[in-house]
């Protein structure tokens, strides 16, 4: 099928080069210039492991190409899947400038009959929104038909998640829409759960929602296991045989962060709102979070009288390992609550230091290495459980000035950093 993606960003892309790589044709559509023509290389602008090998291979069998153009990504087009951002506005609800311009931009230029399909992340009622704008505002009188598909995957493994996704939801007001995309996700061999356009919207802030409440769940066990002494990775273990409740999203550490937990959590409650319904459970998940992040810089409080003359060794600043996402990333209020109680900070990310430049406060100091940004330091702190840093020898701390490590991901084994002489300090452990 022909099929068309407005939005190249991290769903975007990687929707566009999975479904080439199941047989369709797509044509990418960015208003990012710079972003098309490196994509246009065969360079994926984002981070993903896997992404670049994915997208040369189906540029090279022409099953995928790049345009800044609307027109030319719709000329084609049998299905347009939007998946521009929907950031967060002040009062925590979604902004839908780019969803409703996208709107705008297909009404403008299809020429065929056409399905909309809408990966973005949208409250409810805005499928209804968008099929409105573009009927108001189409130039020739094509038949639309919109589908809410919302998208579940994770980044740093976001191309395993669509081929294995635990399921894909399509939600639509005819069966021909809903055929018709069934069509196109079949050769995936995902599940798939059909349902109408507003339960399918619901369903995607629902599940964002629900696993931002386990982890705030299992940090507040944390927080209480390191008050009566017990561990928190064996209270998730014995939680989680329990297959009612399960294993996965138990990890205690410092919070969510991200370009979508933050946001939907808070996007949510302001639906709940709407419809005049307190949503007192969600505004509980929010608040541990937040309080969450600041953990380790108490923890530093509570060790030191002063942080004015430390240095300080930030290790991981991306939101989650195998990203180079900084979006709601613990690392942006944790440095800057250092720098701003006189600390220095010597910064160290695989992958995420070149975005981390042009978000954090200039007076950070980048290291090249985990045992660079480790030298002279008063104490480390750990904010991503990248492989690297958590395969890194225990015996590396002793470069230290003094070997203090506050673990926020909980990634060495306890035992072992005492045995290595390091003071060492982790979530509910
Ligand atoms: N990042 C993630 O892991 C996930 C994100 N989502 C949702 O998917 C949506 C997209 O998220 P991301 O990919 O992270 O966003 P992003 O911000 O990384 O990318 C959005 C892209 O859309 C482009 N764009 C904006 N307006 C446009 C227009 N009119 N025409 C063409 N291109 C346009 C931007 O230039 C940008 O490249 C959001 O609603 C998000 O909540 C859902 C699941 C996972
Ligand atoms: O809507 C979205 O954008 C996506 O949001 C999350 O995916 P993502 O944010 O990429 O990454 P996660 O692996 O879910 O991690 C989110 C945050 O939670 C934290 N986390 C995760 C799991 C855990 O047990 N504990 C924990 O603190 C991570 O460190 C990270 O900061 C969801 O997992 C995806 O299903 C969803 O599609």
């Amino acid at each position: 099928m022909n099929i068309s993606v407005v939005g190249t960003g991290y769903v975007g892309l990687v929707t566009g080069v999975s479904l080439a790589e199941i047989g369709h044709h797509i044509i990418c559509v960015d208003i990012d210039e710079a972003k098309v023509e490196k994509m246009k290389q065969g360079i994926s602008p984002i981070y993903e492991p896997g992404l670049d090998e994915l997208m040369s291979r189906n540029i090279e069998a022409e099953r995928l190409s790049f345009t800044i153009n609307h027109q030319e990504g719709f000329r084609h087009a049998d299905v347009i899947y939007i998946a521009v951002g929907t950031p967060e506005n002040e009062d925590g609800s979604a902004n839908l400038a780019f969803v409703e311009q996208a709107a705008r931009d297909i009404a403008k230029h299809i020429t065929k009959d056409t399905i909309v399909v809408t990966k973005s992340t949208v409250p409810v009622g805005t499928n209804d929104r968008i099929l409105e704008i573009i009927k108001e505002n189409q130039i020739h009188n094509m038949q639309i038909d919109i589908v809410a598909n919302p998208e579940f995957l994770r980044e740093g493994s976001a191309l395993k998640d669509s081929f294995n996704g635990d399921r894909i939801v399509i939600g639509a007001n005819n069966d021909y829409a809903a055929g018709m995309i069934e069509k196109v996700n079949e050769p995936f061999g995902v599940p798939i759960y059909h349902t109408d356009i507003r339960s399918a919207e619901l369903i995607k802030y629902a599940s964002n929602a629900f696993l931002a409440t386990k982890i705030s769940f299992i940090n507040e066990i944390a927080a209480i296991c390191e008050r009566v002494g017990a561990n928190v990775e064996h209270v998730a273990k014995g939680m989680g045989m329990d297959q009612r409740i399960g294993e996965k999203f138990l990890n205690a550490g410092i919070g969510y962060g991200g370009s979508c937990f933050p946001k939907d959590t808070k996007a949510l409650i302001q639906i709940a709102g709407n419809v005049a319904y307190d949503f007192e459970l969600l505004k509980g998940v929010v608040n541990v979070n937040q309080k969450q992040r600041a953990l380790l810089v108490d923890k530093l409080n509570e060790r030191f009288a002063t942080l004015a003359d430390k240095r300080i060794a930030v290790l991981g600043l991306a939101f989650k390992p195998n990203t180079d996402d900084m979006r709601e990333a613990a690392s942006i209020i944790v440095t800057e609550i250092l720098i701003e109680q006189g600390a220095t900070v010597i910064a160290y990310d695989p992958v995420a230091m070149e975005n981390a430049k042009k978000l954090l406060h200039s007076n950070i100091i980048y290291a090249e290495s985990v045992e660079e940004s480790l030298e002279d330091a008063d104490a480390a702190l750990v904010l991503t459980e990248w492989d690297e840093i958590r395969n890194a020898d225990p015996s590396g701390f002793q470069a230290m000035k003094s070997p203090i490590v506050f673990d926020g991901r909980n990634c060495f084994s306890v035992e072992k950093m005492r045995d290595s002489g390091v003071e060492y300090w982790s979530v509910g452990r």
